[in-house]
């Protein structure tokens, strides 16, 4: 394939690009949905018009690589915006002049339409939201959530913010942002004022001292008082809560005190004793003492709680009462970072993650086998390493013992979920008991569908007996939602009215990232430079008065610290999404960031068409085809011997690229094949397994001589430029030892200074356990079972999307707009979607062809008549998402990239098959 061909002959095409197409007829009155799974047949027809405003479009290719297009200005004079009402209109899209509707028309997009600026705004004249509640609520209303804040909160907001992807970004390729729970958004401090606080302290727990997590600049923290703010040159402010050292001695005897009593008797008297002695909190909320009585009874617990609702409290109690060490799974090192930061300072929390050096690690086990740390964080990928869960595979005589395993973010544990972890389905309760040796497990989660917490208590062995679970979203949170064709416009004009105005800390959510390429220095190259959608955003902002900073997954890790440093402390009153979220389990847990301190808090979410189109084509980048399956499974099942001892490697970059297959994609497989219902293979960590040698001191023949590594790495390396170049795996396996062995003495020898070498390529190891013996059903059933995660995750983005219309729609009906109605409506839309409520109504707008198509990808494949395709490639092609084999840095460059975006992306799979199928006769796959 010829990835550095520029043209490709498609600027001619059978779509004329800027005529209106005939109209389609009316969609099929709804159907109700069934189930998840089978979501083609389940969603229902759109009963709404849903328009948007075409853009003059621009089909050369230098439209497309423009730098970051800038807002319009609006063309329509402002209308005065009431303090406390939105200050511009929800409304349907059939409010939109010139309405285009998706139902009727436009199957097709211009070449280059979505490479244009954002539609221009208009304001129409209809009923505005108004933010005032009908029981006018301050912003600084007192918390409504149960319980008392006590000394109030410390912790607010950390953890997983979830991966973010971009919004209306211009054409050249579409991304979305590293997948991270750390989350892609704009932090503000809206009144940006500066204020130096001096403070005595830091609230660190016993072992945190030791971590370099915790260095903090001198310059900006400094002690005097028990609660101070940081702030640093740009205005950002974040507050800190310190203790005082005087308070440490009287509270540890009363919190021994507290421990002994709820030991002898877990009554609730002595529970919210030890609450008040460890956090000075006077009273559990709710679902707080029901989890911690039934974990402290040895229950197996499923506990669901919305965010910042207060689950760690639900472990770190436990921890403290029981005898042996409570293990913390979480996905994420960042998440762990923070939450063992939090812990109090009488629990002693250590973590183990991939980014420590070897030291540090060793010092945590060292301390975890003496039994100096009571609550180990550590990642679902180290369930992998042998040496680590011998550690815990002792008797309960011993320090080390495990007596509880907390499974944060659980619903990672479903592929049902809205952020599936392969590496999570190793945290099933049999090797649990197994390696662990452990009875009880706590899974916790924010955001759970009954599907998903189903099978969450299924691979966990939790009883459904053993299930507590509270709203979803918290009753402190005022939600809205409007649609937007100028959501930077709105969104300024949204900040500067009541009450966000009034906000100190705002959250802006954004989704994507973009390439855009820019003229090198060199004139020969094209760069193309990722560019956040967060950066955009916040320098905008800024430019119109508003201190703002961006944070996303690409910025160092040391920038993001900081800023998160800044900003953590602080009681975020709004949070807005600039784009639609992925699902409502990522917007749940998104507003959950606001008011975790249990006050007033707004939440605003901005959508537009355009975004959502992107979304819907994104869902369908992990998507395969048997065919590709059927490959994978042949290369990993190919190294096959007799000795299942043997260490067999996939290069994760190579074998992406030729089964056009994401990593993730890639190790759910391998994943599925540990632990589905027949174990085929042993995983094994990843190692980079190409190493490239060179021998300095003693010959390469006299080494080999008297070092038989050495001997098996000359005859099994080829010779590259004086180098040796050689697999780990395949070596090691020729002298009957682990690769990690072969590494330690590779190390051995360059410490003698004998030889010098450099390791690459990441890659899945794994020992092949059983061969299959009918490759034809188990790849029908893989690809089955990837299809319908697949299907899931457009259902789950269809149900964000149609809430957010029937919120405006609901709006719209009222003529009164009060945000307590969309409140109110969201709230039970959500209620209903978590409980798995099947008459959910869900939108569908995709167009399901169009009379270009076909003619289209003829055009296509003639002009890349050297290219093979599958009919998935192209499809994505036509939808503008890129792949592992067909990149967006190559194919955004074709006229037709994300042309028919509005074309359900499986017609598209169904007219390129046919297309496939004329053009190369019986060939296509
Ligand atoms: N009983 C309580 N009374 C007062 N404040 C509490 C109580 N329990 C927890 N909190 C406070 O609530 C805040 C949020 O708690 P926590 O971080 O445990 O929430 P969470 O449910 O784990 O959130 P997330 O879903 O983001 O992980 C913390 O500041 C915590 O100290």
């Amino acid at each position: 394939m010829d990835y550095d061909s520029d043209s490709d002959g498609s600027h001619i095409s059978a779509t004329p690009p800027r005529d209106p197409l005939p109209r389609r007829p009316p969609q099929p009155p709804p159907k109700p949905p069934t189930s998840y799974k089978s979501t083609a047949s389940t969603k229902r027809s759109s009963h709404l018009d849903i328009i948007f405003k075409l853009k003059k479009p621009s089909s050369s290719k230098h439209d497309k690589i423009e730098p970051v297009p800038e807002p319009e200005p609006i063309q329509q004079p402002d209308l005065p915006s009431p303090v406390g009402n939105f200050p511009f209109q929800i409304r349907r899209p059939s409010d939109q002049p010139h309405p285009i509707s998706i139902g009727r028309s436009l199957e097709t997009l211009p070449a280059g339409f979505f490479s244009t600026r954002r539609a221009s705004f208009s304001k129409i004249c209809k009923p505005s939201l108004n933010f005032e509640p009908e029981t006018s609520p301050e912003i600084t209303a007192e918390p409504k959530i149960n319980g008392s804040d006590g000394l109030g909160s410390t912790k607010t907001c950390n953890k997983k913010l979830p991966n973010l992807i971009r919004g209306d970004a211009p054409l050249p390729p579409v991304k979305l942002q590293k997948r991270s729970e750390e989350g892609n958004f704009v932090r503000l401090n809206f009144n940006g004022y500066k204020r130096k606080f001096t403070a005595k302290g830091k609230k660190m727990n016993s072992y945190s001292y030791k971590s370099k997590y915790f260095k903090r600049s001198k310059r900006r923290v400094k002690s005097e008082v028990d609660t101070g703010s940081l702030c640093d040159e740009e205005g950002l402010v974040s507050e800190i809560k310190l203790q005082s050292k005087a308070e440490k001695p009287s509270r540890c005897e009363s919190v021994e005190a507290a421990i002994s009593a709820v030991r002898s008797a877990v009554s609730e008297e002595n529970l919210v004793r030890l609450l008040k002695a460890i956090y000075g909190y006077d009273l559990f909320r709710d679902g707080q003492l029901e989890a911690i009585k039934m974990i402290l009874a040895g229950k197996s617990t499923m506990l669901v709680l919305p965010t910042g609702a207060g689950k760690s409290l639900c472990y770190q109690i436990p921890a403290v009462v029981l005898p042996g060490i409570t293990l913390v799974v979480s996905p994420l090192v960042a998440l762990m970072i923070d939450q063992l930061k939090q812990l109090p300072p009488m629990i002693q929390g250590g973590l183990l993650s991939s980014s420590q050096g070897p030291e540090e690690a060793a010092e945590t086990l060292r301390m975890v086998q003496e039994g100096s740390i009571k609550v180990l964080f550590v990642s679902p990928e180290r369930f992998l390493n042998a040496d680590f869960l011998s550690i815990f595979s002792t008797p309960n005589s011993t320090p080390n013992f495990v007596s509880l395993v907390v499974v944060d973010e659980a619903h990672c544990v479903s592929e049902w979920s809205h952020n599936f972890r392969p590496s999570y389905m190793r945290l099933g309760a049999s090797l649990l008991r197994a390696k662990l040796n452990v009875e009880c497990i706590l899974a916790m989660t924010a955001t759970a569908t009954t599907t998903t917490l189903q099978s969450i208590m299924s691979a966990l062995e939790i009883s459904s007996t053993n299930l507590i679970q509270k709203a979803q979203v918290r009753d402190n949170l005022w939600l809205s939602v409007s649609l937007s064709s100028n959501r930077m416009k709105d969104m300024l004009k949204l900040m500067k009215s009541s009450p966000f105005l009034e906000a100190q800390s705002i959250i802006v959510y954004c989704k994507f990232q973009s390439m855009y390429s820019s003229q090198a220095i060199s004139n020969f190259y094209l760069h193309w430079i990722l560019q956040s959608e967060t950066d955009v955003i916040s320098r905008y902002l800024c430019d119109n008065n508003i201190s703002a900073k961006s944070y996303h997954s690409g910025m160092l890790a040391r920038d993001r610290s900081r800023i998160q440093e800044l900003f953590c402390a602080n009681k975020i009153r709004v949070v807005i999404h600039y784009s639609l979220p992925e699902s409502l389990e990522e917007y749940v847990q998104e507003i959950g960031r606001g008011g975790r301190d249990g006050r007033l808090s707004y939440c605003h979410l901005f959508f537009d068409d355009v975004t959502y189109y992107k979304l819907r084509s994104l869902m369908h980048s992990d998507g395969v085809d048997e065919f590709a399956v059927n490959k994978f499974l042949c290369q990993v099942f190919a190294d096959d011997t007799s000795s299942h001892s043997k260490v067999c490697s996939l290069v994760k970059e190579l074998a992406s690229r030729k089964f056009d297959m994401k990593e993730e994609v890639m190790l759910t497989l391998l994943t599925h094949l540990e632990l589905g219902e027949t174990q085929y293979l042993h995983l094994l960590p990843q190692l980079n397994v190409t190493c490239t040698l060179n021998f300095h001191k003693t010959s390469p023949m006299l080494l080999a001589d008297k070092d038989t590594a050495v001997a098996a790495i000359l005859k099994k390396s080829e010779i590259k430029q004086g180098q040796y170049v050689f697999n780990i795996p395949t070596v090691a396996n020729s002298i009957g030892v682990a690769p990690g062995d072969l590494s330690n003495h590779l190390q051995n020898l360059k410490a003698k200074g004998e030889i010098t070498y450099e390791l690459k390529d990441p890659a899945y190891c794994y020992k092949i356990v059983k061969v299959p013996s009918d490759f034809c059903s188990l790849t029908e059933l893989l690809t089955r079972w990837l299809l319908d995660i697949e299907n899931c995750k457009v259902w789950k983005l269809d149900a964000m999307y149609s809430s957010a219309v029937f919120a405006v729609d609901t709006c719209e009906k009222t003529h009164d707009c009060n945000v307590a109605q969309q409140t109110t409506y969201l709230q039970e839309r959500i209620s209903d979607y978590f409980r798995g409520d099947n008459n959910l109504d869900v939108l569908d707008k995709m167009g399901q062809n169009s009379p270009f198509l076909r003619a289209d990808i003829k055009v296509f494949l003639q002009s890349n008549s050297n290219v093979k395709f599958t009919p998935r490639a192209i499809a994505r092609i036509m939808h503008g998402i890129g792949s592992p084999a067909y990149p967006s840095s190559i194919w955004s460059r074709t006229h037709f990239w994300g042309r028919y975006i509005q074309i359900d992306f499986k017609a598209v799979m169904n007219a390129a098959k046919a297309e496939l199928m004329n053009f190369v006769g019986k060939d296509a796959p």
